[in-house]
């Protein structure tokens, strides 16, 4: 793994109007790295990942193992192999949890394991509030006694956790992560209802249930699990990131579809395809998880809603954006997850954008094109909006804050490169 190589000083000068053509592949995804190497805190035996990632959030996950005792070594690039011999400690401090939400992945497998845990409150970011209340109601029926101190939650359970039906008033992605990991360990049977159905929520039952674990009912909203004593070592290999294959599948059907893509999951973004079809944009399978983009006639406005899969996601939601800002006629998108994910309207309207917001809703109005100016990457994937942005627009675009981009897409800078973007890192 690249030595962190993101500083908040760089910045991306982007050229665009060069017509992009070529093959991309689709890297391992960061949000299921991210739980499986949390659910390597739940063995004492070796487990190895392979297709993970070189990302600023693995990066930060790697350090918080690192601090708990993990013996990381990366075998080749994109394999790591993990071992929890000794403990150092059950803490996930502030400083590595600021860096990154979803250190809280941790809590359910130190507590399960080890029967205590202190983790910093993730506390807000740019795109909502994110509360862990859910984590947390979830785990003190489990058994858990858990306070709120001082910025951070203490959780214990001396006599372990036991198995508990957990009813979640909301669909929550890590949360449901968090207590599939928490029950594996547990006493007894752990009901969820309301689950998660993300294809990242299954990559993490079948890398638990090589583990040893028992469970069924992943990919539905009910998931049934039956805590076991002990589990074990394994090897698992991580799933492509539908995000970023969704990001690229954009940023092709801008560049008349010269962009293929390879190792992309066509089976996790069959509603994205849904979407893409009505705006008339065609995806063609041309090999095995290699696919090709195609426009069908003048592309058509749209109104999509974000939604929990397997309906459309919240993080494809600013790139789309981009694309219906240059789709003549009114566009209109609902994002029903988060109460604060349109950072990036301000920034495309100063590349020239028609779009209004009122409450959860943005009404965009199509124009000619975009043009180029100074942005700002306020989070992960309006980062990614900016880049796509940045390609089309007549002129110069400066990005700056692209440390966001870093934490979820493998360099993304090279990859462009290598379709023909004229694309530089800069630091100030
Ligand atoms: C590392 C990871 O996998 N991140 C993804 C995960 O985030 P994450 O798991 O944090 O998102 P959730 O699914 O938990 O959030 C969904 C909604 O529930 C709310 N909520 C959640 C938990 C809780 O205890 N209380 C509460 O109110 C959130 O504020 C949000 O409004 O799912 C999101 C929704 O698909 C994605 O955008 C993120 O990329
Ligand atoms: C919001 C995202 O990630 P996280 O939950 O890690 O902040 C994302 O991947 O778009």
């Amino acid at each position: 793994m690249v030595e962190i190589r993101s500083n908040t000083a760089d910045y991306l000068e982007i050229l665009g109007g060069e017509s992009l053509k070529g093959t991309v592949e689709i890297s391992g995804a960061k949000n299921s790295a991210l739980p499986d190497m949390a659910a390597t805190i739940l063995t004492d035996e070796t487990v190895v990942l392979e297709n993970v990632p070189d990302l600023l959030d693995v990066f930060t996950m790697r350090s918080l193992l690192n601090h708990i005792g993990m013996e990381v070594d990366e075998l080749r690039k994109g394999v790591f192999q993990f071992r929890l011999r000794d403990i150092n400690s059950l803490e996930a401090p502030y400083e590595l949890v600021s860096k990154m939400r979803a250190s809280i992945l941790v809590l359910g497998a130190v507590l399960t394991r080890f029967r205590y845990a202190k983790v910093a409150l993730p506390g807000g970011c740019s795109i909502g509030t994110r509360p862990v209340d859910l984590h947390l109601e979830a785990l003190k029926k489990m058994g858990a006694r858990i306070k709120v101190e001082h910025g951070y939650i203490y959780a214990e359970a001396p006599g372990g956790l036991e198995g508990a039906e957990i009813n979640f008033p909301k669909i929550t992605v890590t949360g449901t992560e968090n207590i599939m990991m928490a029950a594996v360990l547990a006493k007894g049977r752990t009901v969820i209802n309301n689950a998660a159905r993300e294809p990242e929520v299954v990559d993490l039952a079948d890398m638990l249930k090589k583990m040893g674990a028992d469970i069924e009912g992943e990919g539905t909203e009910r998931i049934v699990i039956n805590g076991v004593e002990k589990l074990s070592g394994t090897v698992h290999r991580i799933i492509p990131d539908r995000i970023e294959a969704g990001t690229f599948a954009i940023l092709s059907a801008l560049f008349d579809g010269n962009i293929t893509i390879k190792n992309y999951p066509v089976e996790y973004l069959e509603y994205v395809h849904r979407v893409f079809e009505r705006i008339g944009i065609k995806i063609i399978q041309i090999g095995e998880n290699h696919i090709a983009v195609k426009r069908e006639g003048r592309l058509k406005p749209v109104f999509v809603e974000t939604k929990e899969y397997p309906y459309f996601p919240t993080d494809l939601q600013a790139q789309l954006m981009t694309l219906l800002t240059v789709v003549d006629g009114n566009s209109k998108i609902t994002e029903n997850i988060f109460e604060n994910r349109f950072m990036h309207v301000p920034e495309l309207q100063r590349l020239g954008a028609k779009i209004k917001i009122d409450g959860r809703t943005a009404y965009i109005k199509g124009v000619r094109r975009l043009t180029g100016a100074e942005v700002r990457a306020t989070d992960l994937r309006a980062s990614a909006a900016m880049v796509i942005a940045g390609l089309i627009a007549e002129g110069k675009t400066v990005i700056y804050d692209i440390y966001h981009l870093d934490r979820g897409y493998e360099n993304i800078d090279q990859k462009l490169r290598m379709l023909g973007a004229r694309i530089t890192r800069e630091s100030l």
